[in-house]
């Protein structure tokens, strides 16, 4: 059973963001349990990357707070957010081409006996990793060249994990996808949400978003434009507040449902 966490694993409340001119974020307010998926959908220079730089340490924020397992930190550089547990894929994916997939799982956190790399027990390590995720590699010894754009992306989401970070930052992993590597990577999506993970999905397509989150937070504008829980949320309401169609999407769905129930009684 996927247990979802009470206090969210992370919070960020009224983050606000500037680059010189540009306000790029004002007033966000996003949560991620562990053991969900969050979709983080906007238009172009809606501040989704933004906003999930903030979280991974590139951008700190300007104002506003960010609370870890409920209490407010500091996420001032990458490092900040890797200690705190948090992972980020971007979409260039970072893998070293010439390198097995075994080296690029642990580059920058080799596994070491007596200061020499040990291969034996990172080539052990990352079959166990590969084959719990349910992730398979022809080999875990041929370059990253070698692999498809599915496996490549999946081995970049494996990375992610040998830290064992609660929460996964994903930043549009099927864009360049074909629909079978697509059913790939978003299987491995689901198994993260099964190990506990929270994972925020940065993504454009709509099928991918109903398909694995849980909920979908749209910005607009570099401001929140609801929040809504997939699986009563059509794909309308969803574009509709992404578009700004709707304004303030989840005040009018209360609004809509407060009515709603006064009519019924009546
Ligand atoms: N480093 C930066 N310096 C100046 N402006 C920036 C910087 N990064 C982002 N911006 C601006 O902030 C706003 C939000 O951009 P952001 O890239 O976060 O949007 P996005 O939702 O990720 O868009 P896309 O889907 O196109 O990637 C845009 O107006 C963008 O031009």
């Amino acid at each position: 059973m996927i247990h979802v966490s009470a206090t969210p694993v992370l919070a960020l409340r009224g983050v606000s963001k500037r680059f010189g001119a540009v306000q790029a974020l004002t007033d966000v307010d996003l949560e991620i349990h562990t053991g969900e998926v969050v979709a983080l959908v906007g238009d172009n220079g809606a501040g989704k990357s933004t906003l999930v730089k903030t979280i991974s340490g590139v951008h700190p924020i300007d104002d506003g707070t960010i609370e870890w397992e409920g209490k407010g930190v500091r996420i001032g550089r990458p490092h900040d957010a890797q200690n705190l547990g948090v992972a980020t894929v971007y979409q260039d994916l970072a893998l070293c081409d010439n390198l097995d997939v075994v080296a690029n799982l642990f580059l920058g956190s080799e596994l070491k006996t007596a200061s020499v790399l040990d291969e034996i027990k990172m080539e052990k390590r990352a079959k166990q990793l590969l084959d719990t995720l349910s992730i398979r590699i022809p080999s875990v010894r041929i370059p990253v060249a070698a692999l498809s754009g599915g496996q490549r992306q999946v081995v970049a989401i494996a990375r992610a994990l040998v830290g064992d970070p609660k929460v996964v930052i994903l930043d549009e992993p099927t864009a360049a996808l074909g629909v079978e590597q697509t059913a790939q990577v978003l299987d491995l999506v689901e198994r993260l949400r099964e190990r506990g993970h929270g994972v925020i999905l940065i993504s454009h397509n709509m099928a991918d978003v109903k398909a694995v989150a849980d909920r979908v937070a749209v910005l607009r504008l570099g401001r929140n434009n609801g929040t809504f829980t997939v699986a009563d949320t059509t794909n309308e309401e969803i574009i509709a507040a992404i578009t700004g169609a709707t304004d303030n999407a989840v005040t009018r769905r209360k609004a809509r449902t407060a009515t709603a129930t006064k009519e019924d009684a009546k």
